[in-house]
């Protein structure tokens, strides 16, 4: 066994993950421009949001949130019994705090390390349990960048280049491959199949371009999942364009029209 034989481990960077908050309560304290972009993040993964600030220091987007988009408004400063479980037993999954005040903040920061929650502080990187990043969003797919505190300026800068380079329809492409997952867990369910789903599901993904993806209907997909027992994986046009398949199907739309 040499040093090179396995990746060389670079301590200083952040576990990067994808949290689930789905349905969990998450309390943001502040309701300004930068509550506003955590509660859209928070709304994105279909959080629970519960935001105290007082009205008078609402934001127009937050306003819009909690008159829109099911988030709960404590019309209020942040004091300790906010911090209470907001379902009995049920802890608060995050807080987050930006507001400006810090030493509000910090005193927020202080009690949540008391109560073993994880937060955020916004402005105050020591007193992060994580940092946001800066993400890009297509259907299924997120990309995070992160540059760990040394400059947020520039994940924005480099997500924005990231997205630039990315085919427009790889949102779509995930999606189709999402769906095609899960109906071959429901043909090949056993754990013991694992190793050859997972290897047949690769090469469909490796010998499908993008386009290929998009375009599979719910109809090429059982043609295509006929090839998984045999462990073969024919080409898109085999699929698509198989014999016995309408050669001129209808799509539902016409391509003339009337005019009585
Ligand atoms: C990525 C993004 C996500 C988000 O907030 O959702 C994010 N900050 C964003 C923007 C931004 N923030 C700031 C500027 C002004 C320009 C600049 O300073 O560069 C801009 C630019 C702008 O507003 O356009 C000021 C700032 N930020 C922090 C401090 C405190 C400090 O550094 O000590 C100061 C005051 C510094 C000072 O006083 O000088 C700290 C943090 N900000 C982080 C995340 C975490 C590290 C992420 C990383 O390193 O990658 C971390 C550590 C904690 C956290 O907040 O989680 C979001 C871009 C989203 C997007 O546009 O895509
Ligand atoms: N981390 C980052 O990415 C980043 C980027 C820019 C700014 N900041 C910092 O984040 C903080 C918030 O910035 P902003 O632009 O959203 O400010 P803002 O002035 O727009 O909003 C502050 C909000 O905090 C609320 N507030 C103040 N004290 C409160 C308390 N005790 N309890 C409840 N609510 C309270 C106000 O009502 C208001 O809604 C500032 O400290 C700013 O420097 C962080």
């Amino acid at each position: 066994m040499t040093s090179e034989d396995y990746p060389k481990v670079q301590g200083g960077g952040s576990l990067i993950l994808a949290w689930q908050v789905k349905n969990k309560n998450v309390l943001v304290v502040g309701g300004g421009e930068v509550a506003a972009g955590r509660i859209l993040n928070l709304l994105n993964a279909d959080a629970k949001v519960t935001v105290i600030s007082p009205t008078s220091g609402l934001n127009d987007e937050v306003r819009y949130r909690i008159q829109n988009d099911g988030v709960e408004h404590r019309d209020k400063l942040f004091d300790p019994s906010d911090l209470d479980d907001p379902v009995p037993n049920q802890p608060w999954s995050l807080v987050l705090t930006a507001i400006d005040d810090p030493e509000a903040s910090s005193q927020v920061w202080k009690l949540c390390k008391e109560r073993r929650l994880a937060a955020n502080i916004a402005d105050v990187p020591p007193e992060c349990d994580f940092y946001f990043g800066s993400v890009h969003r297509d259907g299924p797919l997120q990309i995070m960048v992160s540059t760990n505190g040394n400059g947020p300026k520039m994940a924005a800068l480099v997500r924005q280049r990231i997205a630039k380079t990315l085919p427009p329809n790889i949102g779509e492409a995930i999606q189709k491959v999402g769906a095609l997952r899960k109906k071959l867990r429901q043909i090949a369910p056993d754990i013991s199949e694992g190793p050859k789903r997972m290897k047949w599901m690769s090469r469909v993904c490796v010998d499908w371009s993008l386009e290929d993806l998009c375009e599979m209907s719910e109809e090429d997909m059982e043609v295509l999942l006929q090839s998984y027992a045999p462990d073969t994986v024919p080409t898109f046009d085999e699929v698509h364009f198989r014999e016995g398949r309408d050669s001129w199907p209808w799509d539902g739309s016409f391509g003339w029209s009337c005019v009585i």
